[in-house]
């Protein structure tokens, strides 16, 4: 694992948005196109607005969230609510977007569909987690009702997941979508997270999911 500790938490939004950026325009140099995964939470809306207007071929590159909560697009909870507001506007909006809330009443009913969805765009070439003080990231929270199965090398590609931490339902890419691709980068912010960091290091990725990731993953923090 990298670890990168910024000096505020302004210069790790701008410093962390020219990075994802160069690595989609570097992949779009070789490719025809690029797929960008991102979290939703509170904290990378600083890094969205940054990246939002980056001057990349957009028109190449499919964003997706890494997970969804299984609420309207107009809930104040939807991830997709906060991409639309400070990531898919500006310069980004011309990116292609794969909503993961498909209106289906359980997300178990959107696994399949999503999955042929995301194919094209996989490997993922570069994916942004979050992680949560319970040290999940995307909706791989420790005793999730599916964990084991999510976090096994053969899982599909998405699953439906239940957790005591999530308050609605959710869909999540599950982690060898996430752990194959090619640049992964965690956001992290203030010391309770990083001291979850420090702690997952030490566990089993069953006890603290981020754990499946940290070994490829550049992680960036800001006090
Ligand atoms: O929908 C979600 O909740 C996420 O995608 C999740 O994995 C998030 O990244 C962490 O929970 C951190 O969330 P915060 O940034 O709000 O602390």
């Amino acid at each position: 694992m990298e670890f990168r500790d910024y000096p505020d938490r302004e210069m790790l939004a701008l410093s962390l948005a020219d990075q994802l950026a160069s690595q989609l325009a570097q992949h779009l140099r070789a490719h025809p196109s690029a797929s960008l995964c991102v979290p939703g939470g509170t904290t990378p809306s600083p890094v969205f607005e940054t990246l939002s207007g980056t001057d990349i071929d957009w028109d190449r590159v499919t964003v997706f969230l890494g997970d969804e909560r299984w609420v309207d697009g107009d809930h104040k909870r939807s991830n997709t609510r906060l991409l639309r507001r400070h990531l898919l506007k500006d310069r980004a909006a011309g990116a292609n977007y794969i909503d993961l809330y498909t209106g289906a009443d359980r997300p178990d009913d959107a696994t399949g569909p999503l999955a042929e969805a995301l194919a094209p765009h996989l490997p993922i070439t570069v994916a942004l987690l979050g992680m949560g003080n319970d040290m999940h990231t995307a909706s791989l929270f420790p005793g999730a009702d599916h964990l084991a199965a999510a976090m096994a090398p053969d899982a599909p590609p998405l699953m439906a997941i239940r957790a005591e931490g999530a308050e609605e339902p959710r869909i999540t890419l599950t982690r060898p979508i996430l752990s194959g691709a090619f640049n992964i980068h965690v956001l992290i912010m203030g010391p309770e997270k990083r001291e979850a960091l420090d702690r997952a290091a030490r566990l089993d990725p069953m006890e603290a999911p981020i754990r499946a990731f940290l070994d490829s993953a550049i992680v960036h923090w800001a006090e």
